[in-house]
């Protein structure tokens, strides 16, 4: 087969996928997505990123890790922004995806059917434990799922919930340690507790 131009555009199109980083807060989701990102960079690769305009805890246009790591990024008020604003590069990353609608799994989608490398990193579960907005419906449409885990602030091993420690029951709720701890499963649900 000759390898031309067509060849390449043909397989770059066909060459989509959609990986998904999730986890508790704290586990390492946007240093894993910002290094993602960084090295497609390197490879001299067109990259997008967006997050939810909801989510407002940091600067408007850069993701932010907890270990102050940062990227530029653009803040989006839905899915479908990110279908008009990102048709025209190679790799698309995705940050606070729990926070978007339901539209996402589908844009991710679109996007991967396109040839477009699409990165998607967040919460799997709220604070109660339950799935959390559109993740788990991306997760079981990517191709690649990493889960990444905190240290259990109380007893050091590896934390997969975000505890609310506020008497908050509304399910978004914005905030970092003042408000939210990593646990394991035993200390999540209080086993041992007296
Ligand atoms: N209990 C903890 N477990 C792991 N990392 C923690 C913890 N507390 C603070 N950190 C810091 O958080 C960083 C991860 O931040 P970040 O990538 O923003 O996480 P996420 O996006 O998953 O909330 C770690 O590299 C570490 O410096
Ligand atoms: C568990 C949980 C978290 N949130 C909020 C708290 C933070 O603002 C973000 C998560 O940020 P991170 O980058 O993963 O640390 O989500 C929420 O609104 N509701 C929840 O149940
Ligand atoms: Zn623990």
């Amino acid at each position: 087969m000759i390898f031309n131009e067509e060849v390449f555009r043909r397989r770059s199109e066909l060459g989509g996928s959609i990986e998904v980083v999730c986890g508790s807060m704290f586990s390492g989701k946007t240093e894993e997505l910002i290094r993602r990102l960084n090295r497609a960079r390197i490879a001299r690769l067109k990259v997008e990123i967006f997050s939810p305009k909801a989510d407002t805890r940091f600067a408007e246009d850069a993701l932010i890790s907890h270990n102050a790591n940062s990227i530029p990024s653009t803040p989006v008020e839905n899915a479908s922004s990110i279908l008009l604003l990102g048709s025209d590069v190679h790799v698309i990353g995705i940050d606070e995806a729990q926070f978007f609608d339901d539209e996402l799994p589908d844009v991710c989608n679109i996007l991967a059917n396109k040839g477009i490398r699409v990165i998607v990193a967040g919460l799997d579960m709220d604070f109660k434990g339950r799935p959390f907005g559109p993740m788990p419906t991306i997760m079981a449409m990517a191709e690649s799922v990493t889960k990444l885990h905190a240290v259990c602030v109380r007893c050091g091993n590896p934390a997969l919930y975000s505890y609310r420690l506020v008497p908050d029951e509304s399910r978004v709720l914005l905030g970092e340690k003042e408000s939210y701890e990593p646990r394991c499963r035993i200390c999540y649900h209080e086993i041992f507790a007296q």
